[in-house]
């Protein structure tokens, strides 16, 4: 099978082109725990699909390293975009892509040599409501800085679905957080019946905030997406950003631009680039699970 691998800020998946050849008759579950695993696959936070659409453009499917499937992936619908461009199946440098958690519009900045390095992804509106996210609880609320418990240690929590569901809690320093203990009991409290990528915000002013996350289903990650603008709609709720403005969002693999605009939907702006292209020996991975 051929594949691409590609990274956006270190958010690294194992892209498979489903545009020419459907892969009929493949366990996509089994596939990601394998082409994920480092020993015995590629190494990646997880596999994603490019598929035709029925009524977007394109279609793109996200599995994490654990084998199960995402709604959404900021960073890899910015490596999807610059593929189908690069790769002259998007003939124009907006267009749109169907994920599980909506429909995106896309903008792809070709540079100088026509390879796109910079996306543009609009990644439409924030979802608030309990039963949007899902989490428990009274489904008509919002749950913003919200006292939360757990292992005896107090969090205030602030949730956001960006197609993805996020908790995101904001800390003095986002270096100091033991992310491997505290990200997998939130992952999986029962609070949220989807599990949740958890999230952790340090504001340093008005404009810039540092993110650091735990991954439902990959776990540690350099970068993610949809919890940068979940991380910017958690903060404008807290006022603790300006509003309508780009704030820079450092993570561990580099800044992405993210602005809640005044319609309600959220911009998200950095680069995407390819790490390698190859074969993949589907029996080599026979022994990870
Ligand atoms: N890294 C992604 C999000 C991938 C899916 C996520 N782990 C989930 O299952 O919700 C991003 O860049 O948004």
């Amino acid at each position: 099978m051929k594949f691409t691998k590609m990274q956006g800020l270190g958010n690294n998946y194992v892209f498979f082109n489903l545009l020419e050849d459907p892969m009929d008759n493949i366990d996509l579950v089994e596939l990601s725990k394998q082409v994920s695993d480092v020993n015995f696959g590629i190494g990646s936070d997880g596999i994603i699909l490019i598929c035709p659409s029925e009524h977007a453009d394109f279609r793109m499917r996200i599995f994490n390293k654990d084998g199960s499937e995402g709604k959404n992936c900021g960073n890899g619908l910015r490596c999807v975009a610059k593929y189908l461009y690069d790769h002259m199946y998007a003939t124009e440098t907006k267009f749109t892509i169907e994920t599980l958690g909506g429909d995106v519009t896309v903008e792809v900045e070709p540079g100088r040599f026509g390879e796109v390095k910079y996306v543009t992804v609009d990644m439409g509106e924030p979802k608030l409501l309990r039963e949007m996210i899902p989490m428990a609880g009274d489904p008509h609320s919002m749950v913003i800085n919200e006292p939360f418990i757990i292992n005896g240690q107090e969090f205030h929590l602030t949730c956001v679905s960006m197609g993805n569901p996020h908790a995101i809690i904001f800390v003095d320093d986002v270096g100091q957080v033991p992310l491997e203990t505290i990200g997998p009991m939130i992952e999986h409290d029962p609070l949220f019946p989807e599990r949740v990528n958890v999230g952790f915000v340090t504001v340093k002013n008005r404009q810039e905030i540092d993110y650091r996350v735990w991954e439902r289903g990959s776990g540690i990650t350099m970068a993610c997406g949809t919890g940068a603008c979940a991380a910017v709609v958690a903060a404008t709720l807290n006022n603790k950003l300006d509003k309508y403005v780009p704030i820079t969002v450092h993570l561990p693999g580099g800044d992405l631009t993210v602005r809640w605009d005044e319609t309600n939907h959220v911009w998200k702006k950095g680069e995407a680039a390819y790490i390698c292209h190859g074969e993949l020996d589907l029996r080599s991975g026979k022994q990870a699970s």
